[in-house]
């Protein structure tokens, strides 16, 4: 039976940038939130998504999985126009990509295996039960959680714990993508850079391309090998953090000289001397 299903799985996508997008617009009424917005995702990067409060990052992760729909534009995942298809039409995609949402949004009457299971059920409605507490099983192994958080409900669960149950259901399809918005938020700073190194290990390890939401400077300095940031309604800069530094924008400047900035780029590099989990490639 999981044959049949796997015999249904897309083939893995080999272009060199799974996201790209052009020219997007969304407004809310008269207020625009992108205008002109361009963004190429690469292949197996972390691309951390940086921006002032309300400056779009949420509405764009939304257009990106179809869940906004632009009012100009275009968006190519894998290759396919998803700004031409309807949301609920299926165009072979919505299935290679995994979204944790602000706040892990798990549903609080179905378990931790329950809640993995609810894409794999929408996806795959020929898999047995047996398979689903399988799937479900490893899902929650992969994530660093115990095998015994599985029948747990999320209420049971600590912050750290809710946040890696959200990413076992976000990778329950084995995507290619991972969408996360500030999956750190809330999480104590221990617990945040464990997180952090599982999310750089998953996508070593997975082969996933990840757009990573994040207000968290250790997150950006740690695990993402480009930063894009949003200001005036598009994408003003994307890049290394040390490409970023050279740019005279006064938000990318006041954001990466900051005092905060600067004392995260100062752990970054202690724990990189100590060879601690908080080393990245940017
Ligand atoms: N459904 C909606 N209807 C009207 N306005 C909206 C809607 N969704 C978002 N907005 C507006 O669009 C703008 C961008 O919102 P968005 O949530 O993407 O910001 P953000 O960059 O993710 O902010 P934050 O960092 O605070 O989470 C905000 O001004 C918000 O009020």
């Amino acid at each position: 039976m999981l044959d049949d299903a796997l015999d249904t799985a897309p083939e893995e996508w080999h272009g060199e940038h799974p996201i790209k997008i052009e020219g997007l617009v969304n407004r809310f009424g008269d207020f625009a939130v992108h205008e002109n917005l361009d963004l190429k995702v690469k292949r197996g990067e972390i691309l951390g998504v940086v921006g002032g409060s309300g400056t779009g990052k949420s509405v764009l992760m939304r257009s990106i999985i179809g869940l906004q729909i632009p009012d100009e534009g275009c968006i190519e995942v894998f290759g396919k126009d998803i700004t031409a298809a309807e949301p609920d039409e299926e165009i072979g995609v919505r299935n290679r990509w995994g979204v944790l949402f602000q706040g892990g949004a798990l549903f609080s009457t179905l378990t931790v295996a329950e809640n993995v299971q609810v894409p794999l059920k929408q996806f795959y409605p020929e898999l047995d039960q047996q398979l689903l507490d399988e799937i479900a099983r490893y899902k929650v192994v992969l994530t660093g959680l115990p095998e015994d958080a599985a029948p747990k409900y999320p209420s049971e669960l600590s912050g750290g714990m809710k946040k890696r149950a959200g990413l076992a259901r976000a990778l329950a399809l084995d995507p290619e993508l991972l969408f996360l918005d500030e999956p750190t938020a809330g999480l104590d700073p221990i617990g945040a850079a464990k997180f952090d190194a599982l999310l750089r290990e998953l996508t070593d390890t997975l082969g996933l391309t990840v757009f990573l939401i994040t207000h968290d400077l250790d997150t950006l300095y740690a695990i993402c090998d480009r930063v894009a940031v949003l200001a005036d309604k598009q994408v003003i800069a994307v890049g290394t953090i040390p490409e970023l530094l050279q740019t005279d924008h006064p938000w990318i400047q006041e954001y990466f000289n900051g005092p905060r900035s600067r004392a995260a780029a100062t752990t970054h590099e202690a724990g990189k001397a100590m060879d601690k989990p908080r080393t990245g490639k940017a």
